[in-house]
């Protein structure tokens, strides 16, 4: 059976990757697209209904799961949405801020939801390696990450670096908002043992790169994913899509519930 899937911002960047990776896919029917009027020319030729409202899009779908690549504020709308019609949703998009994200955890107990920063396996499988590198290096080396994206990119750092960030905080037992430095200037003195750099690149047409590096005594270990597409991403999001079908409302999913086997 294939699953129907509306997809918000469905004329941005992941928008039309989602788009044409569903209608590519007989998995998947692409039930409607939600875009605001002023970016939505051409969308018609997609073959389903375009709506500017999501409401209006799940009228003519009412089964379909929501796919959700756009902004914080776009995104929580949608969520509070589909937590009222009880429609499952995908969430991609980054740049939310501690208050976004708790509403979307409440909204979650009731609705089944799915967010992450970033949906490709190869960075789920570094939220994995890295407390294990991290503590087979040790309390010695210096713990920095670097992100570079494309020069359209709205958020820096980018969800996927303050995920790593976290991941690296809590392998060592530290608070992110504790440790974190988001990019040095002016005097800011010899570098605390308990620090942890983050620092975002933004130029041309880069898609997603995320290095972390270990600086000791004598070397350092380099650990880089770079995102050759946005294809990537898309493909875990419709994963993603089609696992949440069969769950039970349970708490924001995430990239842990769908590769890491979790409940
Ligand atoms: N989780 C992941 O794996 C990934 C996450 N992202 C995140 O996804 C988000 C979107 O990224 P891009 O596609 O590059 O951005 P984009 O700017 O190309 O696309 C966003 C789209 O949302 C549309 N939009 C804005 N307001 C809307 C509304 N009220 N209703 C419907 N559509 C609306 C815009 O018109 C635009 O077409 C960003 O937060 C980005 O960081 C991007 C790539 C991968
Ligand atoms: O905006 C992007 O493009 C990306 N955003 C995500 C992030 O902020 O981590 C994921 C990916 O790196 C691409």
């Amino acid at each position: 059976m294939s699953v129907p899937v509306i997809i918000m911002g469905a004329g941005g960047r992941m928008g039309s990757t989602l788009t044409r990776l569903a209608l590519e896919s007989e998995k998947f029917v692409l039930a409607g697209v939600v875009e605001r009027a002023e970016y939505s020319a051409g969308l018609e030729s997609l073959g389903c209904p375009v709506a500017h409202d999501l409401e209006d899009a799940l009228a003519a779908a009412p089964e379909a799961v929501v796919i959700d690549f756009t902004a914080p504020e776009v995104t929580l709308a949608a969520a509070r949405v589909a937590s009222r019609t009880g429609n499952p949703v995908v969430i991609g998009t980054t740049g939310l801020n501690g208050a976004q994200i708790a509403e979307l955890e409440k909204l979650a107990v009731s609705c089944r939801m799915f967010w992450s920063p970033n949906m490709s396996v190869g960075v789920y499988a570094l939220t994995r390696i890295l407390p294990e590198l991290s503590r087979i290096l040790g309390e010695d080396y210096d713990m920095e990450i670097t992100e570079i994206h494309h020069h359209h990119k709205k958020d820096a750092p980018s969800g996927t670096a303050v995920r790593l960030a976290q991941v690296l905080a809590g392998a060592r037992g530290w608070d992110l908002a504790d440790v974190g430095n988001y990019g040095r200037h002016g005097l800011p003195g010899a570098r605390p043992a308990r620090e942890l750099g983050v620092h975002a690149l933004r130029g041309g047409d880069v898609v997603g790169d995320h290095t972390v590096y270990f600086f000791g005594p004598g070397e350092r270990v380099e650990v880089t994913h770079r995102a050759h597409s946005r294809e990537n991403f898309a493909r875990g999001a419709l994963r993603a899509a089609v696992w949440l079908i069969t769950r039970e409302p349970g708490g924001l999913y995430g990239m842990d519930h769908l590769l890491g086997g979790l409940a």
